[in-house]
C-alpha cells in the first residue's frame, strides 16, 4: 500500500487580510512554524480572532501567503487542490440536490462522476449512517445529520487532508458528542488514514479527537503550545471521565488562559521557544514553555 507524503509544512507563515476600505493589512498568522506528519489528526485551539479559520483557509489554498512558506507535500500551496477538502461549521449543502448528489458534487465538478465515485459516495452515506435519506433533501434532515452529508461530501472526493472548520460547532452537546465518535470511526476506518486538521473551541472535543493540539496565541497567531495527546485509540467513555483526559483539558486551558497549569506550577512567565515535539512520544510542554504575551515582531 502507498502512504501518500502529504506533510504540511508552515515556516514563518504571515497570513493576513487585506482591509476592504483605506489601505490596511491585518496580519492573522505571524512566524507560525509546524509541520503536520502524515495521518496525524492535529486539532488546532485559540482565542476568538486569533486567526485559526485564516490559517485553515490557506493550507486551502483560499487565502494568499502573504510571506514565509506554506508547503504540502513539497510544493507551495498556491491555491485550491483535489487533494484537500474543507468542512466548515455550517453544512453548506445545496438544496435543491439530494443527499446523494450533494455528496457526489465533488466527483462532478472533477469530472469523475462514474459507477465506481457512485459507489463510493453511497459507501460513504452507509458509514455516516444516512444510507437510507440518499433521496431525500438537505431541508428534510437535521442538523446533525446535515452536517454528516457534509462529512461524506468531504470525503467523497477522497482528499488526503481534511480541514474541518468547527464542524460540529453549531450542534447541541449530544449529537456533537455522537459526531466525534462518528469521525473518530469514520477517520480510523479508512484503510489509509487522512489527515485531519480540525480547529474548535470545545477543549474536550480536542482531547478527544488529536493526536496533537496545537494552541495557538492571541492574533497575530503563532503556535504558542503544543499538547501531544499520547493515548491510544479508541478512546471510549469511561477515558472521557478520567483524570488523565482532565489534566490534558487543564493543561490547554491553562495556555489559553496564560495561565500556568495547577498540576505544573511555574510563576516565570518569560518567553521561551514553544515546545518541540519531534523528538517526544510524550507530551512533557509545560506552561514555561509557552510564549507569553504579543507576538514575535
Ligand atoms: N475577510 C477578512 N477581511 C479582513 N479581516 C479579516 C477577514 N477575515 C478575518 N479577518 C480578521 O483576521 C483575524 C483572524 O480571523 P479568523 O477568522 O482567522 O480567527 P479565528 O481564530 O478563526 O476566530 P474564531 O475562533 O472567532 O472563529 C481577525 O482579526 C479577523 O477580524
Amino acid at each position: 500500500m502507498t502512504v501518500p507524503n502529504i506533510c504540511l509544512d508552515a515556516r514563518d507563515l504571515l497570513l493576513g487580510h487585506q482591509a476592504r476600505r483605506g489601505s490596511g493589512f491585518s496580519t492573522a498568522c505571524q512566524d507560525l512554524n509546524l509541520q503536520i506528519r502524515d495521518e496525524e489528526f492535529v486539532v488546532i485551539v485559540g482565542p476568538s480572532g486569533c486567526g485559526k479559520t485564516t490559517f485553515l483557509e490557506a493550507v486551502a489554498g483560499l487565502v494568499p501567503v502573504a510571506g514565509g512558506a506554506l508547503e504540502l507535500a513539497g510544493r507551495p500551496i498556491t491555491g485550491p487542490g483535489p487533494e484537500r477538502s474543507l468542512v466548515f461549521q455550517h453544512a453548506s449543502l445545496y438544496p435543491w440536490r439530494t443527499v446523494l448528489d450533494n455528496v457526489l458534487f465533488g466527483p462532478q465538478v472533477q469530472g469523475r462522476l462514474n459507477a465506481q465515485t457512485r459507489k463510493r459516495a453511497e459507501e460513504l452515506l452507509e458509514i455516516v449512517g444516512l444510507a437510507k435519506v440518499a433521496k431525500k433533501y438537505p431541508h428534510e434532515l437535521s442538523g446533525g445529520m446535515r452536517q454528516r452529508v457534509n462529512l461524506a461530501r468531504a470525503l467523497a472526493t477522497d482528499p488526503t487532508l481534511l480541514l474541518l472548520d468547527e464542524p460540529f460547532g453549531a450542534l447541541d452537546a449530544q449529537t456533537r458528542e455522537n459526531l466525534q465518535d462518528e469521525l473518530l470511526r469514520i477517520w480510523q476506518a479508512e484503510s489509509v488514514k487522512k489527515t485531519a486538521m480540525f480547529v474548535t473551541h470545545d477543549v474536550n472535543e480536542a482531547v478527544l479527537l488529536a493526536d496533537r493540539v496545537l494552541v495557538f496565541s492571541p492574533s497575530p497567531a503563532h503556535v504558542a503550545l503544543e499538547v501531544v495527546i499520547d493515548v491510544p485509540r479508541p478512546r471510549d467513555a469511561a477515558w472521557r471521565r478520567s483524570a488523565e483526559f482532565l489534566a490534558y483539558g487543564d493543561k490547554i486551558l491553562s495556555a489559553l488562559h496564560h495561565e500556568p497549569a495547577a498540576s505544573e506550577p511555574n510563576h516565570d512567565n518569560s518567553v521561551s521557544p514553544a515546545h518541540d515535539t519531534s523528538t517526544d512520544s510524550t507530551d512533557t510542554a509545560g506552561v514555561g514553555e509557552l510564549r507569553l504575551g504579543a507576538a514575535t515582531p
